[in-house]
């Protein structure tokens, strides 16, 4: 345990040496581990659990991407590869890793295998906390958790791979076993955090959708491409605009702040640059703030959950997603992108 204190918070990380592997494996060695569905989380997650030791089965529907991807991993059909409707009746844990608007529709078939004492696991705090929309209500004679990497589920594995972890929160919504916690605690372990972080349901899914539509994902996105755009109106060549924009940010200094912070990172910059980013910090600060404000209100009145299920429960939401993010591809700034990268000595023969 790792203790945060900020003034009057403190708080508690939960380290991998207060679950060992071998602690680990003693609390999960009469749970069978059903993932459901195999995207991004789901993947990372069960890859690590397996190589854990800890007895994982999937359930991914037959046909599509997804299930060959399964197939490529090494999950076996009719072993450890089933529908996922089968698996949740296998699975004494299910972790319920569908994109959030699948979990909505498949719950009416998912819950009926949920029988007393069986662990319901979630990503995110989204279906249960925004359950007025989405008709997740689960039997009270069942845990219900919660471990939330916090990045990608690549990350999730790519880290575990490298030997590392990543910052994880955690949560219980529901104790019905008594073991809630340790089962949480374990899983979380398991799938390859470093560390886990306490939360609630609800606080892990306002700042989880606040920070990727905010500067994780959107804001860091409007904020390039303003830039960008600017540069090129002036004038400047399309590799200019590029590396002053974002190959400088991802390769030199934002790898700089991850080691030791925003102050370094400006240390390790000229004086002229220091002066420069100490008076503009504060306009750009201002400038945003009421859009994160409006965005934080979006999020917490439920209307990005609203416009999430809505737009992702239609039939075409991937070819939808797919179309924009091909824009983006195509897009000039991202065109450059491409050419830039592919500059890098190291990728070169
Ligand atoms: N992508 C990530 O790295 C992160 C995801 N999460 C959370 O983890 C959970 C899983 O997210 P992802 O892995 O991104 O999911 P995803 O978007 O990759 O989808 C997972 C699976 O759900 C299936 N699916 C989608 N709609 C379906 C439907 N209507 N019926 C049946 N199956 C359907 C897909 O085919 C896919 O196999 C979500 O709660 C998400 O918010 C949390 C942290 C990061
Ligand atoms: C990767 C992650 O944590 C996100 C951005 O919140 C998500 O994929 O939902
Ligand atoms: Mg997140
Ligand atoms: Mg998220």
């Amino acid at each position: 345990m790792k203790e945060i204190r900020i003034g009057d918070t403190v708080e508690q990380a939960i380290e991998r040496s207060d679950y060992p592997l071998d602690r680990v494996r003693a609390i999960l060695k009469d749970e069978t581990v059903a993932v459901v569905g195999y995207g991004v989380q789901g993947r990372g997650q069960s890859l690590n659990m397996r190589d854990n030791g800890v007895k994982v089965i999937v359930g991914q529907r037959k046909g599509g991407k997804a299930y060959d991807l399964c197939l490529e991993d090494g999950w076996e059909p009719g072993k450890t590869l089933f529908d996922p409707e089968e698996a949740a009746a296998k699975g004494t844990v299910v972790q319920y890793l569908l994109s959030d608007a699948g979990q909505k529709e498949m719950w009416p078939k998912i819950k009926p295998h949920l029988t007393k004492g069986k662990a319901l696991y979630f990503s995110h705090g989204f279906s249960i906390v925004f359950n007025e929309q989405t008709g997740v209500v689960p039997t009270a004679d069942i845990d219900v958790i919660l471990v939330a990497p916090k990045g990608s589920g690549t990350t999730v594995r790519r880290l575990f791979v490298e030997g590392r972890g990543i910052n994880s929160s955690f949560a219980i919504h529901q104790d019905a076993t008594g073991k809630a916690r340790e089962r949480c605690l374990a899983l979380g372990i398991a799938i390859g955090s470093g560390y886990l972080f306490e939360t609630t349901f609800k606080k892990e899914v306002v700042s989880d959708l606040t920070g990727e539509r905010g500067v994780l994902m959107g804001a860091i996105y409007g904020l390039w491409l303003a830039q960008y755009e600017v540069l090129r109106a002036n004038g400047h060549s399309p590799s200019e605009a590029f590396n002053e924009t974002v190959e400088e940010a991802t390769q030199s200094l934002y790898p700089l702040i991850a080691e030791k912070g925003m102050d370094w990172m400006y240390a390790n910059c000229s004086t002229t640059a220091q002066r420069g980013a100490l008076d503009w910090f504060k306009s750009f600060r201002d400038a945003s703030k009421p859009v994160f404000e409006q965005l934080y209100n979006s999020v917490a009145t439920g209307e990005e959950a609203r416009r999430t299920l809505d737009a992702n429960s239609r039939a075409d939401y991937r070819q939808q997603l797919e179309k924009e993010l091909k824009e983006i591809a195509d897009s000039e700034m991202w065109q450059a992108g491409a050419q830039v990268r592919a500059l890098r000595p190291e990728r070169q023969g």
